[in-house]
């Protein structure tokens, strides 16, 4: 299928389709697959998450390294956009992170708040936003109501819509916690319901199947719950997310699955710049060699 029906047939307004083509086909390995660098931990953990790799710290270094690594985005917030995208812009795809939090207060009553807007995506030359919606939160009808405005100018100024849809609070940890396969397939469903163009999921754990619904009683292998997270978004497309550093050997088995399953691509941040910067760019060509098995022509 040619990367002109491919988009079409997610039903997207010539805005969003031309964003979309520019980041899946003229960036990264331009073969319809995605590495994107997310670096918003700053504010979502804190200073904390650069003691690995001080150099992390530096808003500069990061984004010279999405270029360096042919990343097909690089994801900040509206602060670091403002002052450090500039200089490299156009050259990477910039995906600009609309909502974000700190961890200081606890997860409770999960709720990630506005602070910047699809204008100054628009105004900063992003070509895509970020929003991360909690899905199963206490705090879910109002993160419902926000998106829902984020969505509606997303819709109006032909911005790509990429949700984080992160399942998050006290009945979540009920069913198997954050990272099992009842809440990430589920969130996945609830991202293509909402009318995300693209989901951002953490990686499916089947065996954490914790008072769930009968239906996910049933032995799944860590393969079949990925393909089935990937068939409930439907035609959202689909992005898996990094998590916390791991070994390596565990990194790669989950992009090869993903890819299987029909994602479109990974977001890895702390896997990818908590440690030395050849290491990284080794670590980003062994990723780039998964995706590639994987094309979209
Ligand atoms: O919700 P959590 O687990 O604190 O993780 C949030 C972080 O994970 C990401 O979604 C992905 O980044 P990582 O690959 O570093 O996990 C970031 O965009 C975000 O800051």
């Amino acid at each position: 299928m040619s990367a002109r029906q491919r988009l079409a047939d997610c039903g997207l307004s010539a805005g969003k389709k031309a964003r979309l083509h520019r980041i899946l086909y003229k960036h990264g390995l331009c073969n319809g697959t995605a590495l994107f660098l997310p670096y918003d931990q700053g504010l979502e953990h804190g200073p904390r998450d650069f003691f690995a790799d001080p150099v992390a710290a530096d808003p500069r270094y990061i984004v010279r390294l999405a270029l360096e690594g042919g990343f097909n985005g690089i994801v900040i917030q509206v602060g670091l956009a403002e002052k450090f995208y500039w200089d490299f812009a156009g050259e990477v795809p910039l995906i600009l992170k609309l909502n974000g939090k700190t961890d200081i207060p606890s997860d409770a009553r999960a709720l990630s708040p506005l602070h910047a807007s699809v204008e100054d995506a628009v105004r900063l030359g992003a070509d895509a936003v970020g929003y991360t919606l909690y899905v199963g939160s206490p705090a879910q009808d109002a993160d419902f109501a926000q998106y829902r405005k984020v969505r509606e100018q997303a819709q109006r100024l032909g911005m790509p819509l990429i949700v984080w849809a992160y399942p998050r609070g006290e009945a979540v940890e009920h069913k198997g916690g954050k990272d099992s396969f009842y809440a990430v397939h589920y969130a996945a469903r609830v991202a293509s319901e909402l009318g995300a163009d693209m989901v951002k999921v953490n990686f499916p754990h089947p065996e954490k199947r914790v008072d769930v619904p009968a239906a996910y009683a049933d032995e799944f292998s860590s393969q079949e719950a990925m393909d089935a997270v990937v068939q409930a978004a439907n035609r959202t497309l689909v992005l898996v997310s990094g998590g916390s550093r791991t070994g390596d050997d565990v990194m790669f088995e989950k992009a090869h699955e993903s890819m299987a399953a029909g994602a479109t691509g990974l977001i890895f941040g702390r896997n990818i710049w908590q440690r030395d910067h050849d290491e990284s760019l080794r670590f980003v060509e062994r990723l780039r060699q998964i995706l590639a098995k994987y094309p979209t022509p």
